[in-house]
């Protein structure tokens, strides 16, 4: 394969995709809108915090795969990618304890004044006095806002502190997440109304998407305690900032912030920001995952993506249909001989259904396969003795998708 990448990425990433015979071209100068002339030829992209627009799909000719060096795919256009059947795969979690590393150093740098102090240390003025006034964070309360990866990691290091978590409750919560936040005795409630009076502390870990963008608004901010810390190591758009500015100052908040609305995608720029310039924020350059542990489990990652692709294996997708979305599963035992699925589909085809998902597992001793075949339309009755009838084909089967059939 081809690989560009728009960003650099650590460890030996590009020597091992190279000693399995990738082609790869690194040019992390490149930004959004050099991407689209410069995509054509490449068979993945890979990009850290490098936006990838609609442009570049619609000028790409052979692109299959995009991998976001990281968690967070906001900076890819993933619809555009899944309407050209571009897959755009993710690495969650790998730099999950970086961030709440980080998440954890903001919250007792602004307990303590650490950066205040520091920068009058720096200039030779002892203040002992001035910084004896921290409040201490045992005994307080901390409420996480998305509970995944990095929510969970917090969540423990917030424990070790003596600090009480809660959490919003979420029906669709998996069962290993739940089981954790149990381990974690992270209290559940209602709502942001019940959650926001209740805590010193508000840690946000959700994705940037339509529904959590601007979540950190006048209404969410006038809901926290008076003195009460926020703590944005996600995405900067999830925050007004012109609301925080307010309530930084109306509201005696403090905020630590590793991420800015507008903050620059380059590595190094000049850009000012009254929030990031503001007096009760500490703040960080977007450096969450950017320890050399996340950084040499990403690059890690990175590989085992491209090795899982080659393999024919879509890993970590995040513009796949998540669920099924054919009305019925076909199941054809057949015999492991050249031609026989294409029989299978020319049937499918002369049924007009369409196939939504389709596997192929081949038996042990590789003399036979079972096919299972997700299909969209009403599965005519007839179909199934057709199908049974094909040269080859040992049995067929038919379960509708709900399981109702
Ligand atoms: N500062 C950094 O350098 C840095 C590094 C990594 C990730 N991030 C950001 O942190 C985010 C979270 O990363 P993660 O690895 O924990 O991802 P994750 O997918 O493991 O966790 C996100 C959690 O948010 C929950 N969620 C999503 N929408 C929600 C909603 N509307 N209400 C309640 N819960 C909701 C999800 O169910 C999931 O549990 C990323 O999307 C990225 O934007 C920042
Ligand atoms: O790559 C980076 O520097 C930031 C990555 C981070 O925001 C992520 O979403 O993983």
């Amino acid at each position: 394969m081809r690989v560009l990448f728009a960003d650099a990425v650590g460890g030996s990433t590009v020597t091992d995709l190279e000693a399995r015979g990738h082609t790869c071209v690194v040019d992390a100068a490149l930004q959004a809108g050099d991407l689209a002339d410069r995509v054509a030829g490449f068979d993945a992209l890979v990009v850290r915090s490098t936006r990838v627009p609609a442009a570049v799909f619609e000028a790409a000719d052979r692109l299959a795969l995009v991998i976001r060096a990281g968690a967070g795919t906001n900076t890819i256009d993933t619809e555009a990618a899944a309407a050209r059947g571009v897959l755009v795969a993710n690495l969650p979690g790998r730099n999950a304890a970086a961030v709440a590393e980080l998440t954890m150093g903001l919250l007792l740098a602004i307990d303590r004044r650490i950066v205040d102090g520091t920068v009058d240390l720096r200039a030779g003025r002892w203040e002992k006095k001035t910084y004896s006034a921290a409040r201490g964070l045992l005994g307080s309360t901390m409420g996480i806002l998305g509970l995944g990866a990095i929510g969970l990691e917090v969540a423990q290091r917030a424990r070790a502190f003596g600090i009480d978590v809660r959490t919003l409750a979420k029906p669709d919560r998996s069962a290993d997440v739940a089981a954790r936040a149990e381990e974690l005795r992270i209290g559940m409630v209602d709502s942001l109304d019940e959650l926001l009076p209740a805590c010193d502390v508000v840690s946000l870990h959700l994705p940037s998407t339509a529904g959590t963008t601007g979540l950190v608004d006048e209404a969410f901010l006038a809901r926290m305690r008076p003195g009460a810390v926020l703590l944005n190591t996600s995405r900067g758009d999830l925050v007004d900032e012109q609301a925080l500015l307010r309530a930084l100052d109306e509201h005696d908040l403090r905020a630590g912030l590793d991420v800015y609305a507008d903050e620059p995608g380059a590595g190094s720029a000049a850009w000012t920001s009254p929030l990031a310039q503001h007096p009760r924020v500490v703040g960080t350059h977007h450096i969450g995952a950017s320890t050399q542990q996340a950084q040499d489990a990403i690059a890690a990652g990175v590989v085992e993506l491209v090795d899982a692709f080659v393999q024919g294996e879509a890993r970590n997708c995040v513009n796949l249909t998540p669920s099924r979305i054919g009305s019925a599963t076909l199941t054809v035992r057949h015999l492991d001989r050249v031609g026989v699925l294409a029989h299978v589909l020319d049937r499918l085809s002369r049924a007009s259904l369409n196939v939504e998902h389709m596997e192929n597992r081949v038996f042990r001793g590789g003399g036979a396969a079972v096919a299972t075949i997700d299909v969209a339309g009403s599965v005519p009755e007839d179909l199934l003795a057709d199908l049974g009838g094909l040269p080859d084909v040992l049995g067929v089967s038919a379960t509708s998708i709900d399981g109702a059939g």
